[in-house]
């Protein structure tokens, strides 16, 4: 196959919150050329070294491994690398499930969430919105609507914060094998955006705070998700 032409990472869209930014950017079919340190895992055929993983990436969107020239004698170009991108957004439907408890952090993940699909292109039209009580209720909601076959991938909001006696575990715990669940048992990407936090400040924090806003980290997983099912996982 001819390799495709070389892309930079400063000339595509990309949110500044995404994790694992560099992924999303690379094409929907990429091949490994060398496995190398524990930084740097993977490149693509476009061979630019700003298209490097980074373990470090959730801490350190800016971050870039250096370009190992390391040989392995294990010959990998064969290697088929599948992978969702960020790039064609159009077209995807999401829902978006999200718990009222806790609204005052909630409705921030919300507009997050909503701001980074905006970005995306995706259009607003093709989002609906499910509000549920509390993050107890997310998964049963998110299964329903993945069974619907509606929606390209179902993104679910939420806010657990502790408080003095265990119910906080229930509720974190339920809410997290929920959304699993949701997710296997429609086919259908569920992604998990309820915070669980010991303490409020820890929840604003990620709502827009000094920890950046979940909601539209969730949004981009949600876009790569739908992406990677739409074109390599499609029955
Ligand atoms: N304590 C939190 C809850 N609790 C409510 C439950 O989610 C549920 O609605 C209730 O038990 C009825 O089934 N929900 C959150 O989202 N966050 C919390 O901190
Ligand atoms: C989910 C919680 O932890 C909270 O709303 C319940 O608080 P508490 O454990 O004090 O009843």
């Amino acid at each position: 196959m001819a390799a495709a032409s070389s892309t930079s990472a400063s000339s595509t869209l990309l949110h500044p919150l995404h994790n694992n930014n560099t992924s999303s950017l690379l094409p929907s079919t990429t091949t490994l050329h060398r496995r190398s340190s524990s930084l740097s895992l993977i490149s693509s055929r476009n061979t630019s070294p700003l298209i490097q993983f980074s373990q470090k990436g959730f801490a350190n969107p800016l971050f870039v491994a250096p370009v190992e020239k390391k040989k392995s004698p294990v010959r990998t170009e064969a290697v088929k690398q599948l992978t969702g991108f960020l790039t064609k957004a159009e077209g995807f439907r999401f829902a978006i499930v999200v718990a009222r408890f806790n609204e005052i952090v909630t409705r921030p993940l919300l507009e997050g969430a909503l701001d980074t699909f905006n970005k995306y292109s995706v259009r607003e039209e093709d989002i609906d919105v499910f509000w549920v009580p509390g993050s107890f209720e997310i998964g049963l909601v998110a299964q329903k609507l993945g069974q619907s076959g509606k929606y390209h991938a179902i993104l679910c909001i939420g806010a657990v914060v502790r408080g003095d006696t265990t119910h906080y575990d229930a509720v974190a715990n339920t809410a997290a094998s929920g959304v699993l669940s949701a997710g296997i048992n429609s086919g259908v990407p569920c992604i998990f955006g309820v915070l669980t936090c010991e303490d409020m400040d820890q929840a604003l924090n990620r709502a827009g705070g000094k920890a950046g806003n979940k909601g539209s980290e969730a949004a981009l997983t949600a876009i790569e998700m739908a992406s990677l099912f739409e074109h390599h996982l499609k029955a």
